[in-house]
């Protein structure tokens, strides 16, 4: 059997410890080098509290596309970097699987761009856990017979970003199917600036940040005398881990850049 030859972007943080373990743990991905801020020319096995694994350790990412073959780059980063790799793993030809968020409209534009050119696959997920993907897909379904929605997303205080990638597709996929309305009362008033949260095409979209959260999210509908509230809860962090195997396995087969895992799974 031919491995999936693995790089990791960000193997020390929340997301990419655990993305160490699945591909430890799978028999078909195998990791082949890891790219970090620090650590150059060590081994993963040589960071305290790492598996055995006998990766090696890449502070620039062209010296790994260049030393280590791959097939797939797994990007757990920031926005900002995050970015810079997806474009590079492009043009060195290995397809990247990005948790990443904080991308803008116009990064996903050009990369999806640079990934036709290329001719390979790219997959770009906000949210790998399959209960965010349903509650994304319940919501858009929702949105077709409840025109009035807020979002609520809920996460840790370590989160960079904000609004959530999670939250900001969910507006999207609601966007979508709904028409473009201003909603609340027509001359709402906002005392303290913020105070409805953020918008987008009328959505209003509001981040909490709390020490002791992980990644939750609620989408509240309203309508005559009634109420709809889907919610989604991640416990811990290995909740994403059967999405990002998906997502490693499905990218192989692709040949364009996909948005959001709700395009892949059935
Ligand atoms: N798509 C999904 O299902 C999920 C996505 N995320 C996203 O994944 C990203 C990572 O989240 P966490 O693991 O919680 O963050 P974290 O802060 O724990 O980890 C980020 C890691 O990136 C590393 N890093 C920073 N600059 C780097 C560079 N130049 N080169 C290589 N590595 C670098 C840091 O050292 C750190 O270890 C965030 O954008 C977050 O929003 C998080 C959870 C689920
Ligand atoms: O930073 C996080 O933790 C998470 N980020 C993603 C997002 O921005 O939606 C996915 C999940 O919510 C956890």
């Amino acid at each position: 059997m031919k491995k999936t030859r693995i790089i990791l972007a960000g193997p020390r943080g929340r997301m990419g410890k655990e993305a160490v373990t699945l591909i430890q743990e799978t028999e078909a991905f195998e990791l082949v080098a890891a790219v970090d801020r620090i650590h150059e020319g060590k081994l993963i096995s040589d960071l305290e509290g790492m598996p055995n694994v006998q990766a090696p350790i890449f502070t620039d990412i062209e010296k790994c596309f260049q030393t280590v073959e791959a097939d797939v780059l797994v990007d757990l980063t920031t926005p900002e970097i995050g970015r810079v790799h997806t474009k590079k793993a492009l043009e060195y030809g290995i397809r990247p699987v990005v948790g990443t968020t904080g991308f803008s409209e116009a990064d996903l534009a050009e990369l999806k761009e640079l990934a036709e050119e290329k001719g390979i696959g790219c997959i770009i997920a906000p949210n790998f856990a399959i209960g965010a993907i349903l509650m994304m897909k319940f919501s858009q379904m929702a949105a077709k017979y409840f025109d009035d929605v807020e979002i609520i997303e809920l996460h840790h205080d370590q989160k960079l970003d904000a609004p959530s990638g999670t939250g900001l597709k969910t507006a999207e996929l609601i966007s979508e199917v709904r028409e473009t309305k201003k909603q609340g009362h027509s001359e709402e008033k906002e005392i303290l600036a913020g105070a409805r949260g953020a918008t987008y095409d009328g959505i209003h979209l509001h981040s909490v940040r709390l020490p002791g959260l992980i990644a939750h999210q609620e989408v509240l509908f309203g309508g005559f005398g009634q109420g709809l509230k889907i919610r989604h809860d991640s416990y811990n962090r290995a909740s994403f881990m059967s999405g990002v195997k998906l997502a490693v396995e499905a990218v192989i087969n692709i040949d364009t850049l996909v948005y959001g895992l709700e395009n892949i799974i059935e």
